[in-house]
């Protein structure tokens, strides 16, 4: 079964070298993957392209290394060309996440193939107009955000049509979530307090950065996510 087939986007780390107070992003990962976190993206928006795929080869080592190569995906932000360098160096790299100001979905579908694993996010207040209107086809799922201001991304929220932060609200991610067939993911501050009301709008995961690869004990942090996560969606299904 291929990656893109078998995703868990569940419990989801975004990470790169200037999240980690200076500590080995691999190592992150590979704390992380051990208690649970299923998808990993590459967002090293500091690092040059051979800087990426050396930090994909590791990461991709310690995933085979604890045998969650078809568990684990692992992503690439925005850069299609260093995801297909990764592809040909034999470094197995599952797909990318884009933005509505990265190369075009149709485009990463077009070169990664049927089985690679397609994130998007826009940058936008009206969510769900926009999804709406989008041909969801090349796309796996969703990253909505931000839930909270957050200092990893200085831009997100910011849309410049005034001078205000526009946080999505849990209503208005409970309408997105009812309203997508594809899976949503949602970051931006989030922490360990907020699963349970996550989990109530009816999205598949969280994604974080400074909850795990800021953390003081970024293994015992992603397992704090992945339990109580797991927890609150037991709690869910027993409503229904
Ligand atoms: C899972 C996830 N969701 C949203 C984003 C944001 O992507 P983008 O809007 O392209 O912004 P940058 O991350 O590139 O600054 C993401 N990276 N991951
Ligand atoms: C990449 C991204 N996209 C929207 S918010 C965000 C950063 C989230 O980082 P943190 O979990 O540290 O707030
Ligand atoms: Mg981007």
């Amino acid at each position: 079964m291929s990656m893109r087939e078998n995703l868990n986007i569940s419990h989801y780390l975004v990470i790169g070298p200037e999240n980690t107070l200076g500590r080995d992003p691999v190592a992150i990962v590979d704390q992380a993957i051990t208690a649970g976190i299923r998808c990993v993206q590459i967002r090293a928006k500091e690092s040059s392209a051979q800087e990426i795929i050396t930090l994909a080869k590791g990461m991709a080592q310690t995933i085979a290394q604890r045998h969650l190569s078809d568990q684990v995906c692992l992503l690439i932000n925005d850069r299609l060309d260093v995801a297909l360098a990764c592809r040909d160096l034999g470094i197995k790299v599952d797909g990318v996440h884009v933005g509505q100001s990265d190369v075009p979905v149709e485009v990463c579908r077009h070169y990664l193939g049927p089985d690679a694993v397609i994130g998007f996010s826009a940058a936008t207040k009206e969510m769900l107009t926009y999804v709406q209107n989008l041909d969801l086809a090349p796309i796996d799922y969703l990253g909505v955000g931000p839930l909270h201001p957050t200092a990893t991304k200085a831009d997100a929220g910011y849309y410049g049509d005034d001078d205000k932060i526009h946080l999505h609200s849990l209503a208005e991610i409970k309408t997105l979530a009812a309203a997508t067939p594809i899976p949503i993911v949602v970051g931006g501050g989030v922490t360990v307090a907020d699963l349970t009301d996550l989990v109530a709008t009816g999205v598949a995961g969280y994604f974080v950065v400074s909850a795990i690869a800021g953390a003081q004990d970024p293994g015992q942090a992603s397992h704090d996510l992945v339990t109580t996560w797991q927890a609150a969606s037991k709690g869910e299904d027993s409503h229904v």
